[in-house]
C-alpha cells in the first residue's frame, strides 16, 4: 500500500507535466496574438509566485523583493545577450537564475537573525535601493535599443510562449521534488518551530538560506524570461510595489501549492486586464490584491488550503461512513492485537553511562534555575526526572540539549564532551529530545515527518512497524488532521526511529486520555531494549513514572533532592515532604 502510494506520488507529477506541456502547445497555436503576450506574462508571474511559495508559504519567511530578483535575472540575461555570450538564451536564463539565487542568499543572511516586520523592512528596503540603482545603471542595451535575442527555435511570440511553458514545467517539477524531499520538510519545519527543527539535527540557517536561494533563483528565471519577452526591459517592470502585490497574491492563494501558484500567476494578469476592460485604472489591481491579502492574513488561511480542506473533509466523511472508524481508532485497534518481541540484550552492570551530566548550573538573573546538578544515565535504561513546578526540569533539558548555551558544567554523550556543541550537532550525535509544546509541523504527513526526523531512508516495514508499535496513525495521514496528543506520539516515534543514544522526553503523554496514558507507558517501557536507546522522561504523572522508570532523579529549586532506584527515591522522606506529600506518594 505504502509502496503503491509512493509510486503514484512519483509518477503523478510527470504525468501532470506531460499534460501541461500538451496544454501549453495547444494554447500556443490556439490563442490570438494579444492573448499570447498576456499568456507569456502569466507564465513568468507563475514562476515568480512559485518561488514566493517556497520562501513565504513553506518556510514562513516574509520576503518582499521577489521582483528585484527578477530584475537581477533580467539584467544578467540582457547583459549576456548584448555581449553575445556563448551558449544562447537557455544558458543566459540559467545564469540569470543563479544570479538571482546568489542575491537571495545575500538577502537571506539577515533573515537568520530577523523575523516578521523587521525582515519585511529589510527586504523591501533592498527592493527600493535596487530599484534606484537600476534606474541609474539601466538595463544593458536599453539605451541603444539592442533587443535581447530569444532562443532561435522559439523566436516568435507563440513559440516563445511554448518555451516559457517548458521552463515553467521544469521549475514546477523541481519544486515538486524539493517539497517532497528532506529540504522541503526542513522549510515546513522551520516555519513551524525553529527549536523543533534544530532538535532533530537540521541546521535552521541552511533551511532558511536554501528557501531564500530557491525562491530568488525562480525570481531570477522569471525575470530572465521577461527580458526575452519584452526584449527591451525597463526598471518600471520590476517596481518594489509590484513585489509587495506579488507577495500578497502568494499568501492569499497559498502559492506553496503548485496549482495555487498557477492560479495566482493567472490572477496577476487577469485582474488588471479585467479592470482595463471595464474602464477602471489598472492600478486599482493593487487595491484588489490588498483586500484579498487582508482577508487571507486575518482568516489565517489561504484559498488553496481552504479548497483542499473542503475535499479532505468530504473524503474523510465518506471513509468514516464506510468503515465506521477514524484513522486514530484504526491505529489503536491494530495495536491491541500487536505483539512485538523484545530484543534480549541486557546491559552489563559495569557499562559506562551513555549520558553524564556533571555540575550543571543555569542562572536567570538572580535566580539559580539549576545549581550543581549531576546525573548519569545508563544504556537502555529509563530515568524519570521529576519535581514540582518550577523545579528546573525543562531548564535541565534545554541546557543538556544545547538550547541554553550559557550554562556551566559538562555534558558527556557516550564519553564525548558535547558541552560546546549547538543543538543540531548534539542531535546528529545521538542526543534527541521532544518538547512540552507541540513542535510537529502540521503541513507534513506522518511519513514525511518521520523521514525528516530520522535523516535517513528507513524502510517501509520498519516505518509501519514502529508507528503501529507506538499507536500512531497511518504513514499517509496528514499531521494537520490528528489531535495534539497523537502528534506528540508521532514526535516520540520519529525520535525513536532516528536511533538516538539518549532520548529526552519532556512530558510526552500530555494531551492523552487516561487509557492512552497507560498504553503509552507500556509501549515506552519496551523502547530501550527494542530500539537500543536510553530514555530520560520528565513527567508529572506518577503512575506513568512508576510504570516505566527504573531510576529517578528528583529536582527541587534547581538542586538534586534525591537520586537512585525508583522505589528507594519514592520512599525517601525528603522527597515525600518536599515534593509530593504523604497522601499522593502512598496512593
Ligand atoms: N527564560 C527564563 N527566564 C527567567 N526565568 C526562567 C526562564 N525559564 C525558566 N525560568 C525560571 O526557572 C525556574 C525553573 O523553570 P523550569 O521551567 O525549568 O521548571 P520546570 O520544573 O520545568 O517547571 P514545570 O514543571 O512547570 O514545567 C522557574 O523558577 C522559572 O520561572
Amino acid at each position: 500500500m505504502l509502496l503503491a502510494n509512493r509510486r503514484l506520488r512519483t509518477a503523478l507529477p510527470l504525468v501532470i507535466a506531460v499534460v501541461a506541456l500538451a496544454v501549453g502547445w495547444g494554447l500556443s497555436v490556439g490563442l490570438s496574438g494579444y492573448y499570447v503576450f498576456l499568456a507569456i506574462s502569466s507564465v513568468t508571474a507563475i514562476i515568480a509566485v512559485l518561488g514566493l511559495g517556497v520562501v513565504t508559504g513553506s518556510a514562513g519567511i516574509i520576503a518582499l523583493s521577489q521582483l528585484t530578483f527578477a530584475a537581477i535575472g533580467a539584467w544578467v540575461v540582457a547583459w549576456m545577450s548584448v555581449n553575445e555570450i556563448p551558449g544562447g538564451f537557455p544558458v543566459w536564463l540559467l545564469a540569470g537564475g543563479v544570479a538571482g539565487g546568489l542575491a537571495g542568499i545575500l538577502i537571506g543572511l539577515p533573515a537568520l537573525r530577523l523575523r516578521g516586520v523587521n525582515l519585511a523592512v529589510v527586504t523591501l528596503g533592498f527592493a527600493a535601493a535596487f530599484d534606484v540603482m537600476l534606474i541609474q545603471i539601466q538595463f544593458p542595451g536599453s539605451v541603444d535599443g539592442i533587443p535581447v535575442s530569444r532562443p532561435e527555435l522559439f523566436s516568435s511570440d507563440r513559440e516563445y510562449f511554448f518555451f516559457a511553458v517548458i521552463v515553467l514545467v521544469l521549475c514546477a517539477l523541481l519544486i515538486s521534488w524539493l517539497q517532497r524531499s528532506r529540504i522541503g520538510s526542513s522549510w515546513k519545519a522551520v516555519a513551524f518551530s525553529e527549536r523543533g527543527t534544530a532538535a532533530v539535527g537540521q541546521s535552521v540557517s541552511s533551511a532558511k538560506l536554501s528557501a531564500f536561494a530557491v525562491s530568488a533563483a525562480l525570481g531570477g528565471i522569471s525575470g530572465g524570461l521577461i527580458a526575452g519577452q519584452v526584449q527591451l526591459p525597463f526598471a518600471s517592470s520590476f517596481a518594489p510595489l509590484q513585489s509587495l502585490a506579488l507577495y500578497i497574491l502568494a499568501v492569499m492563494s497559498g502559492a506553496y501549492l503548485i496549482d495555487m501558484a498557477i492560479f495566482g500567476g493567472i490572477l496577476w494578469v487577469l485582474v488588471p486586464e479585467l479592470l482595463k476592460k471595464w474602464g477602471v485604472p489598472q492600478d486599482w489591481g493593487f487595491v484588489v490584491f490588498g483586500l484579498l491579502g487582508i482577508q487571507a492574513l486575518t482568516s489565517g488561511t489561504n484559498l488553496g488550503e481552504g479548497i483542499r480542506n473542503l475535499f479532505r473533509k468530504r473524503s474523510r466523511k465518506r471513509l468514516v461512513e464506510g468503515a465506521d472508524l477514524t484513522a486514530h481508532e484504526v491505529g489503536t485497534s491494530v495495536l491491541d492485537v500487536f505483539a512485538v518481541p523484545e530484543a534480549a540484550n541486557p546491559v552489563p552492570a559495569d557499562a559506562p553511562p551513555v549520558l553524564e551530566v556533571v555540575d550543571l548550573g543555569v542562572q536567570f538573573g538572580a535566580l539559580k534555575a539549576l545549581d550543581g546538578v549531576s546525573l548519569q544515565v545508563r544504556p537502555r535504561s529509563i530515568m524519570g526526572l521529576i519535581g514540582p513546578n518550577g523545579a528546573g526540569k525543562s531548564t535541565f533539558v534545554d541546557a543538556v540539549s544545547g538550547f541554553l548555551p550559557q550554562h556551566t558544567g559538562t555534558v558527556l554523550l557516550d564519553g564525548q564532551d558535547i558541552t560546546r556543541l549547538a543543538p543540531a550537532a548534539r542531535a546528529r550525535l545521538g542526543l534527541r529530545r521532544t518538547f512540552q509544546q507541540d513542535r510537529v509541523p502540521p503541513q507534513l504527513t506522518v511519513e514525511s515527518y518521520v523521514r525528516f526526523v530520522t535523516r535517513e531512508c528507513i524502510d517501509n516495514d520498519e516505518l509501519t512497524d514502529a508507528l503501529t508499535f507506538l499507536g500512531c496513525p497511518a504513514p499517509e495521514e496528514r499531521l494537520s488532521t490528528v489531535d495534539v496528543g497523537t502528534r506528540r506520539l508521532i514526535e516520540v516515534a520519529a525520535a525513536v526511529l532516528s536511533g538516538p543514544k539518549v532520548l529526552i522526553l519532556d512530558e510526552p503523554a500530555a494531551g492523552l486520555s487516561h487509557d492512552e496514558h497507560l498504553q503509552f507507558g507500556q509501549r515506552l517501557s519496551r523502547i530501550p531494549s527494542r530500539f537500543d536507546t536510553a530514555i530520560v522522561i520528565i513527567e508529572h504523572d506518577l503512575d506513568l513514572v512508576r510504570t516505566v522508570c527504573t531510576e529517578i532523579t528528583v529536582l527541587d529549586f534547581g538542586r538534586v533532592l534525591a537520586q537512585g532506584p525508583q522505589q528507594e527515591v519514592l520512599d525517601d522522606p525528603a522527597v515525600i515532604a518536599a515534593y509530593m506529600g504523604d497522601a499522593e506518594i502512598n496512593s
